[in-house]
C-alpha cells in the first residue's frame, strides 16, 4: 500500500493528489480487508418506511407550498445535481484554506452557470424571488461551507432592487444577473454593527467634479465581515455617511468599485483583504475594506429613497425614514425560510440516524433497541421535525406579509412597516435561535458520530448559529419588537385599535386572567396571554422607574431583560398561532392520515412549549398544577402516536443525498459504511507512516531528540 502512494504528493497540486489518492485508498481497503463494504440498504430504514402510514409525498407538496412547486423543484434539483462535476472527491473540509475557497470558486462558478444557462430559462426571475430558497437548497448540494457569491444574489441584487431608482436598476441589474460583475454588501465596520447610525465611512459630495469622495478616516471605519469582499467581489454596496453642502444626512448606500474588472487587482485608494478563520463561512472569503479618499461618481449613490443633485441639493423622497434600512428588512425575511430548511437537513439525519443506531438493552439480555425508541431521544427529535414545520409555515406566512406591505409602500402607503419590522425581526431572532439550539440538540442527539464533519451537523450547526449575529443580533432585535409593542399595549390601554397581530392585547389589557383549556386553541391563547402579561409588567416596571426619577431610556435600559422576554413570548405566540392556522388550511383538504400527522406534530409543538413555560403560565393564567400535569401526559402520547411516522416525516422533507451531504442521514441508512469510506479520505491515511514520525517522534522514542 506505501510503495503504490510515495511520491505522489510532490507530483500533484494537492487537489488533484487527493483526488487521485482517495481511488488508491478504497481500493486498498477491499484488497487488504479481502471484503467489500457492504452496498445494501439498513433493514431498520426500510422497516420504518413500511410501517409509515400516510402519503409522504402529500406532506412533501404541503411543505413546498403545492403539487406544481414540488415539480418545479424537483425539476431544477435534478437539473443541477446531474451535473456531476460538482462533487468534491475529497471532503472540502480538509483542504487547506486556500484551496478550500479556490476550490468554493470553481463550484460557484459551475452551479452560476447551471443557474443562468438552464434554471432561469425555465422559472425567469421568480426564482430570485419567492423561489429563491429552491436556488439555496439546491446550491448545498456543491457547497458543504458557504459559496463566496451568497451575498451577490442575497443582499447585492437585492439593494439594487430595492433602493436604486429604474434608470439605476436597469443599468445595474443586467450586469449584476448576468454575473458580468460580483457585488456584495459592506454595511458593518470594525468598531459598528448593530449601531449602523454610529458607521464611520463617509462619503462626501464634491460638486465641482460632480463625485462623492468615500473614505475611512480611522481603523474602526473599515468595513468588516461583507461575504465575498476578501478576493471575490470587484463591487460592492458600501454604507456611509452621507455629507453634502457641509451637512451630514445620515446613512446611505453607494455602488462601490473595488477591483479592476479585467485583472481584478484592487484600484488606488482601495484596502481590502480577508478577515481570517471563522467558526464558520470558511469558504465565503468574509473581507475587510478601506477607503483613501476614493472617488465614484454621484449616480453611484442608489437614488430611490433619497437624492443628492448635481449641485449637492440633498432631496428626500422617501416618505419614511427607514426605507435605507429595506434590504435587512427583506434577508431578515429570508432567513426565517433559510433556518427552516437547515433545521429540517439536521432533522432528517438525525432520525434516520436514530432509526439505524442501535444501543443498549432495555430489558437485559434482549435486542439492543433502536435509539429512536428512547422516548427521551423522541423528545429531543421530534419537536426538531415540528419546528421545522412551525418555521416553514411562518416563513410563508410572513413571505405574504412582506410583499402585501411592499405593495402598500410601492402606492406610498408605509402605514404597516412599523409592525412589518417588528414581525421580522422577531421572527428572525426567534426562528434563528431555536434552529441553531435544535439543530445542536440533533447533534448530541447522535452521540460520538453527530461530532464527525461528516455528519454535517458541525457545519450546519456553524452556519445557523451565525444568522443569530448577522442581520441584525438576537436580544438587539428583541428589543425592536419590544418597542413596538410597549406602544401598541399603550393605545390598547387609552382604547385606540391596534394592528392585527397585536389584537390581544385589546382583550388583555382589561386585566382578566385566563383559564387553560388544552385545546390547540386554548394553549395558542394562553401563550398570548403569558405575552400580554410580559409586556404589562415591562410597561409597569418602567413606569415605576421613571415615577422613582429615571428618564425614559434609563427606565427602558434597566428594563430590557423583561422586554425581551415580552418580545419572545409574543412572538412564540404568533408563530404558535400561525402554524396551527397554516396547518388547518393546508390540510383541508388532506388524506385523513396526513391530517392526523400533521395535527400530532402541532398539538406536539404547542404542548411543548407549553411545559417549556409552566412558570409562566402558571403567573400570567389561571392555569394549574393538574392542567400542567394533563398536559405531560398528552405531550407523552404524542411521541408515542408520532414515532411510527418519524422517518416518513423526514423523508417528507424530501432531501436527495447530495444536499444532505452526510454521512449519517442518508436515504438507504448505509452510515457505517459511509463513516469508514469517508475516514479513508482523509489526507492522514494517504501514507501508513506520517513523516514527523521520522522528524520527531522516533528522535524522542529512542531519546535522540
Ligand atoms: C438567494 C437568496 C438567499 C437568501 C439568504 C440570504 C442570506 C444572506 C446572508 C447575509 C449575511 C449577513 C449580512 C449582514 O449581516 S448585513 C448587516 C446587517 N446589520 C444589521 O442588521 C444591523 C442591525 N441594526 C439595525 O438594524 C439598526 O441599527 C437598529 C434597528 C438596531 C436601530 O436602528 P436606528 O438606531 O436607526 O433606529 P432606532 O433604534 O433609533 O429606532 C428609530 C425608529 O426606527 C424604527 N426602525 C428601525 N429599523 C427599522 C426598519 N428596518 N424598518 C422600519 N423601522 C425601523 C425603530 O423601530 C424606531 O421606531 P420608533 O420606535 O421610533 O417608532
Ligand atoms: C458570519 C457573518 C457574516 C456577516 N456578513 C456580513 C455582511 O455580509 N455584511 C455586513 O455588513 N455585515 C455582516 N456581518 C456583520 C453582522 O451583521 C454583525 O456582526 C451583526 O449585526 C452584529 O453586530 P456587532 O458584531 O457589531 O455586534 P455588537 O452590536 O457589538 O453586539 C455585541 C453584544 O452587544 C449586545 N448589544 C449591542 N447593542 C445593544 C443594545 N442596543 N442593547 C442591548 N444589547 C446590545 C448584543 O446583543 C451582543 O450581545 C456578518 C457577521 C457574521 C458573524
Amino acid at each position: 500500500m506505501g510503495t503504490r502512494c510515495e511520491g505522489l504528493r510532490d507530483s500533484l497540486s494537492p487537489i488533484a493528489y487527493y483526488e487521485e489518492y482517495s481511488h488508491f485508498r478504497l481500493d486498498c481497503l477491499k484488497i487488504d480487508d479481502n471484503k467489500e463494504l457492504s452496498m445494501s440498504a439498513n433493514e431498520d430504514l426500510a422497516k420504518e418506511r413500511a410501517r409509515c402510514d400516510f402519503n409522504v409525498s402529500e406532506i412533501t407538496n404541503i411543505l413546498d407550498g403545492g403539487i406544481e412547486r414540488t415539480k418545479q423543484r424537483k425539476k431544477i434539483e435534478s437539473i443541477a445535481l446531474s451535473n456531476g462535476k460538482c462533487c468534491d472527491v475529497t471532503p472540502e473540509e480538509t483542504l487547506g484554506p486556500k484551496e478550500r475557497y479556490e476550490n468554493a470558486i470553481r463550484k460557484s462558478c459551475l452551479y452560476t452557470k447551471i443557474v443562468k444557462d438552464q434554471v432561469l430559462t425555465l422559472t425567469g426571475l421568480e426564482v430570485l424571488g419567492s423561489n429563491s430558497s429552491v436556488l439555496r437548497r439546491t446550491a448545498d448540494a456543491f457547497f458543504k461551507d458557504i459559496s463566496p457569491f451568497l451575498l451577490h444574489l442575497g443582499m447585492f441584487v437585492p439593494t439594487i432592487m430595492g433602493q436604486g431608482t429604474p434608470e439605476q436598476q436597469s443599468y445595474w441589474l443586467p450586469r449584476a444577473l448576468d454575473f458580468q460583475i460580483i457585488g456584495t454588501y459592506a454595511q458593518t465596520e470594525l468598531g459598528h454593527g448593530t449601531f449602523i447610525r454610529g458607521l464611520e465611512t463617509t462619503a462626501t459630495y464634491d460638486p465641482d467634479t460632480e463625485e462623492f469622495v468615500i473614505h475611512s478616516p480611522r481603523l474602526t471605519s473599515y468595513k468588516w465581515w461583507a461575504g465575498g469582499l476578501g478576493k471575490t467581489s470587484n463591487y460592492c454596496i458600501v454604507v456611509a455617511q452621507l455629507y453634502t453642502q457641509g451637512k451630514c444626512y445620515g446613512i446611505h448606500p453607494f455602488i462601490v468599485q473595488i477591483r479592476d474588472e479585467d485583472t481584478h487587482m484592487p484600484l488606488p485608494g482601495v484596502r481590502v483583504g480577508e478577515i481570517g478563520p471563522r467558526m464558520g463561512f470558511n469558504t465565503a472569503d468574509n473581507g475587510f475594506l478601506g477607503f483613501d479618499h476614493y472617488r465614484i461618481p454621484r449616480n453611484h449613490m442608489l437614488m430611490k429613497n433619497s437624492q443628492v443633485l448635481k449641485d449637492g441639493t440633498y432631496v428626500k423622497v422617501a416618505s419614511h425614514s427607514k426605507l435605507t434600512y429595506g434590504t435587512m428588512v427583506f434577508v431578515r425575511v429570508m432567513l426565517v425560510n433559510e433556518v427552516a430548511f437547515n433545521l429540517a437537513k439536521a432533522a432528517t439525519i438525525a432520525v434516520r440516524y436514530s432509526a439505524v443506531r442501535r444501543q443498549s438493552e432495555k430489558i437485559s439480555g434482549e435486542p439492543e433497541p433502536q435509539i429512536i425508541d428512547y422516548v427521551t431521544q423522541q423528545h429531543k427529535l421530534f419537536v426538531c421535525i415540528a419546528t421545522a414545520h412551525a418555521l416553514q409555515l411562518s416563513s410563508n406566512w410572513l413571505w405574504k406579509t412582506f410583499s402585501a406591505v411592499l405593495a402598500d409602500m410601492r402606492g406610498g402607503n408605509t402605514e404597516n412597516l412599523p409592525e412589518l419590522h417588528a414581525l421580522s425581526s422577531c421572527l428572525k431572532a426567534l426562528s434563528t435561535s431555536d434552529s441553531a439550539a435544535l439543530i445542536e440538540q440533533c447533534r448530541l442527539a447522535c452521540g460520538g458520530h453527530g461530532y464527525m464533519l461528516s455528519s454535517n451537523l458541525p457545519l450546519l450547526y456553524s452556519f445557523v448559529t451565525a444568522t443569530r449575529t448577522y442581520e441584525g443580533d438576537y436580544t438587539v432585535l428583541l428589543l425592536q419588537t419590544a418597542r413596538f409593542l410597549i406602544k401598541a399595549w399603550e393605545q390598547a390601554e387609552s382604547g385606540n385599535p391596534v394592528t392585527p397581530t397585536v389584537s390581544y392585547m385589546e382583550e388583555a389589557v382589561v386585566g382578566n386572567k385566563y383559564k387553560w383549556n388544552g385545546s390547540a386553541e386554548g394553549i395558542i391563547k394562553a401563550a398570548y396571554y403569558v405575552a400580554a402579561g410580559k409586556i404589562s409588567s415591562s410597561v409597569t416596571s418602567i413606569r415605576k422607574r421613571m415615577k422613582n426619577g429615571k428618564a425614559f431610556e434609563d427606565a427602558w435600559e434597566l428594563t430590557g431583560v423583561q422586554l425581551v422576554a415580552a418580545a419572545e413570548a409574543h412572538c412564540r405566540a404568533v408563530i404558535c398561532d400561525v402554524y396551527r392556522k397554516e396547518t388547518v388550511r393546508l390540510t383541508a383538504n388532506s388524506s385523513p392520515n396526513v391530517k392526523t400527522v400533521m395535527d400530532q406534530l402541532n398539538m406536539l409543538y404547542l404542548s411543548h412549549w407549553a411545559l417549556e413555560r409552566t412558570g409562566d403560565l402558571l403567573r400570567y393564567t389561571s392555569t394549574t398544577e393538574d392542567d400542567i400535569i394533563s398536559c405531560q401526559q398528552r405531550y407523552e402520547e404524542l411521541l408515542a402516536a408520532i414515532r411510527p411516522n418519524a422517518v416518513g416525516l423526514v423523508d417528507a422533507f424530501d432531501f436527495p443525498d447530495e444536499i444532505l451531504q452526510s454521512t449519517l442521514g442518508a436515504y438507504d441508512g448505509r452510515v457505517y459504511e459511509r463513516l469508514m469510506e469517508e475516514a479513508l479520505k482523509s489526507p492522514l491515511n494517504a501514507e501508513p507512516v506520517n513523516r514527523s514520525f521520522h522528524q520527531y517522534l522516533k528522535p524522542l522514542m529512542q531519546g535522540k531528540l
